[in-house]
């Protein structure tokens, strides 16, 4: 806590990090509805916006899915939500005499986003912090998630109000952050790193998007932004898991169409997933 700073006790809205007065993060402060019952709760982060978060986001959950987990996504990144699109949800929420019923995606991932709450998707939302921390409470609180083994947290980029939210007043067993390979974007992660840490929650994956491209013609890797470092990065903030994914188009041109769920990520999350898989177990076992 910074000298000049009165502590007024409510962590969840505090930006000042490296306080030693700050509570952990779990367990939930937020109750959740009578027909919920989340196992696991992922959040995946980035310091910096447009690195392809919210795709790993949807990547991870796919994969989870496929492997037979009963998955869901809240889209925290509530001022440019993005994972309706990303997997083609246009139809909005519903409610019934439970609560609010999460969409769905084709392969059965329950989804909710603000932007499945507006009449129209291009409708800026522009509310200050306190109103966002209000929406998370709801998503978390009055949504019927039903049984779900692994809930990712779409996280807005930075470490917002809303970060601290999140990890102060959710069950969010570990974090998955996702960086790009500048240098900047790097030195971003750091901070987002160091906070999770203050907060006491495990950073269990980094992935590196964009890493590469690969020449459909010579055959070679090329490094478009510059050579990667997620590897060195993930060392240096002792993060168990590290994982790259390409530059490919065929992102952009799935996720305009809505299919992401139809990509094939080859393995190439894995070890991010078997992490989070031991996180889980070990949160289990506790
Ligand atoms: N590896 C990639 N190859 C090609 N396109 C990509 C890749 N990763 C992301 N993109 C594209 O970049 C854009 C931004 O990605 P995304 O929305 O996932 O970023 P983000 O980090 O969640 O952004 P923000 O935090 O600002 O919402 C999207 O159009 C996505 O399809």
């Amino acid at each position: 806590m910074a000298e000049e700073e009165e502590c007024t006790h409510e962590c969840g809205s505090c930006g000042v990090a490296g306080c030693g007065d700050r509570e952990d993060a779990g367990p939930s402060t937020f109750p959740t509805n009578a027909r919920t019952n989340i196992k696991h709760v992922i959040g995946v982060v980035s310091g910096k916006g447009g690195v392809g978060k919210s795709l790993v986001t949807s990547l991870l959950a796919s994969q989870m899915q496929k492997k037979g987990f009963s998955v869901g996504i809240l889209d925290a990144d509530v001022t440019g939500p993005s994972i309706p699109k990303t997997f083609g949800i246009t139809n909005p929420l519903t409610a019934d005499a439970d609560g609010i019923v999460p969409a769905q995606t084709a392969s059965g991932i329950k989804v909710v986003s603000v932007n499945l709450m507006l009449p129209k998707d291009d409708i800026p939302v522009a509310w200050r912090g306190p109103v966002v921390s209000g929406i998370i409470k709801q998503f978390w609180g009055e949504v019927s998630w039903g049984d779900i083994d692994y809930l990712f947290v779409d996280m807005p980029p930075g470490t917002s109000d809303v970060f601290l939210t999140v990890f102060q007043s959710l069950p969010v067993d570990g974090i998955v952050t996702v960086s790009a390979p500048q240098e900047l974007v790097a030195m971003i992660v750091g901070k987002a790193v160091n906070l999770a840490h203050d907060l006491k929650v495990p950073v269990v994956g980094l992935v590196e998007n964009m890493a590469y491209f690969k020449c459909d013609e010579c055959g070679k890797d090329h490094h478009i932004f510059g050579e990667p470092q997620g590897e060195a990065v993930a060392k240096r903030y002792d993060i168990p898991s590290f994982a790259t994914l390409p530059i490919d188009p065929s992102f952009a041109r799935l996720v305009d169409e809505g299919k992401v769920e139809e990509y094939d990520v080859a393995g190439a999350l894995d070890p991010v997933i078997e992490q989070v898989e031991i996180c889980a177990k070990a949160k289990d076992a506790e």
